[in-house]
């Protein structure tokens, strides 16, 4: 495959994203819609997120817009979750045909309810879709961290190729052939962040974390299996790795936000500071609403739906929960 890809969307993982895969040995054009930060990264390989920490490898090329895209055969999109739509029109659905999308975003559309691969599907056709996802914090794979994730495609040895492409000294990707399970545990667990951090914020102590955590993962394993994925692919990095990260650091924005609910602002509140984007806020909605559809049970996620609508509290939450019949693991 060649070594020459796009990566649409320079904001956090972005950048990182392209770095990873410049040291692996591509050669990476960056696409940004800022002027300063496409300067910054050529002029000065510094990543403008990270200016003291972390260097951009200087085979990443920034630049403004989507000029040279028609000569690349595998581009990787690095917008948030609902705007993918938007940016595969604004490069334009016939300029994807036969192209290699790999998606970053971890989130579900609203409105549409889809996945990011369904997006893809439903506006470009003739594009081959994979899914990137796993434990990765931006920060640690622009400073070169080991890092390791999950890739998935349509098939095992699409993956394979993939994988093969991006993957680099500090940067190791998994192949899978679950295009589904990938890209429904990289939403569903900003969700289950969300909860863990308000569980934090809210002073109810590590052991109802730690509570909430397994059994989200087990409500995650009924919602993907009965959504056409795979319940093992959650064993892995892209289920298991990063929920147990996001569900467990300060530095996951959906957990930062979750933290800053349960310890009694508003959504509103959190927004209007400024916070950084937290994919769950959007993803959870739409997960309740997949779930509902598909009649699966998820009280986790059912109550995570309710604390971002504003109108209960996380004690009364906590206690529904607790009331809940009692059965078997
Ligand atoms: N940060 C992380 O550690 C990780 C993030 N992800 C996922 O990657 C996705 C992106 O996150 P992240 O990079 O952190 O987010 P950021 O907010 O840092 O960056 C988003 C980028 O998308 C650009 N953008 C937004 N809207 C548009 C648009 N309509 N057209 C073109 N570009 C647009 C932004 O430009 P501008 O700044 O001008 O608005 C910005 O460069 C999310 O789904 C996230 O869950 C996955 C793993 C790790
Ligand atoms: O997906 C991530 C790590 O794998 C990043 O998590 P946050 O979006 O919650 O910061």
């Amino acid at each position: 495959m060649s070594k020459e890809i796009f990566v649409v969307g320079a904001g956090a993982w972005g950048v990182a994203l392209a770095h990873a895969a410049a040291t692996g040995g591509c050669s990476v054009t960056l696409c940004g819609r800022d002027q300063a930060v496409v300067d910054t990264i050529n002029n000065s390989n510094v990543n403008p997120q990270y200016p003291k920490l972390a260097q951009v490898d200087d085979k990443v090329q920034a630049q403004l817009g989507y000029d040279g895209i028609d000569g690349v055969k595998t581009i990787l999109m690095v917008v948030p979750a609902q705007v993918t739509r938007q940016v595969i029109l604004d490069i334009g659905v016939d300029r994807l045909a036969g192209k290699n999308i790999v998606l970053c975003a971890k989130g579900l559309e609203q409105g549409t309810l889809k996945r990011q691969s369904e997006i893809v599907r439903e506006l470009a056709q003739d594009a081959v879709p994979f899914s990137l996802s796993g434990p990765s914090f931006a920060i640690d794979v622009a400073q070169s961290k080991p890092t390791a994730v999950t890739l998935a495609g349509p098939s095992m040895d699409q993956a394979r190729e993939m994988v093969d492409l991006l993957a680099g000294p500090t940067f190791r990707p998994y192949s899978s052939d679950d295009l589904v399970g990938v890209e429904l545990a990289g939403a569903l667990k900003n969700i289950y962040a969300l909860g863990a951090g308000a569980v934090e914020g809210a002073g109810l102590g590590y052991s109802a974390r730690s509570s909430l955590i397994a059994r989200g993962f087990a409500e995650m394993g009924r919602l993907v299996e009965a959504l056409g994925g795979s319940a093992a692919t959650l064993n892995g990095l892209a289920g298991l790795g990063d929920l147990t990260m996001s569900c467990t650091a300060r530095e996951s924005r959906n957990y930062e936000f979750g933290y800053r609910l349960g310890a009694g602002e508003t959504v509103q509140q959190i927004l209007d500071s400024g916070a950084k984007l937290a994919e769950g806020v959007f993803s959870t909605p739409v997960g309740f609403n997949l779930a509902h559809q598909n009649g699966v049970d998820v009280p986790i996620i059912g109550a995570v739906n309710a604390l971002l609508d504003g109108k209960v509290t996380i004690d009364v939450l906590v206690s529904k929960l607790m009331a809940r019949p009692l059965r078997s693991e």
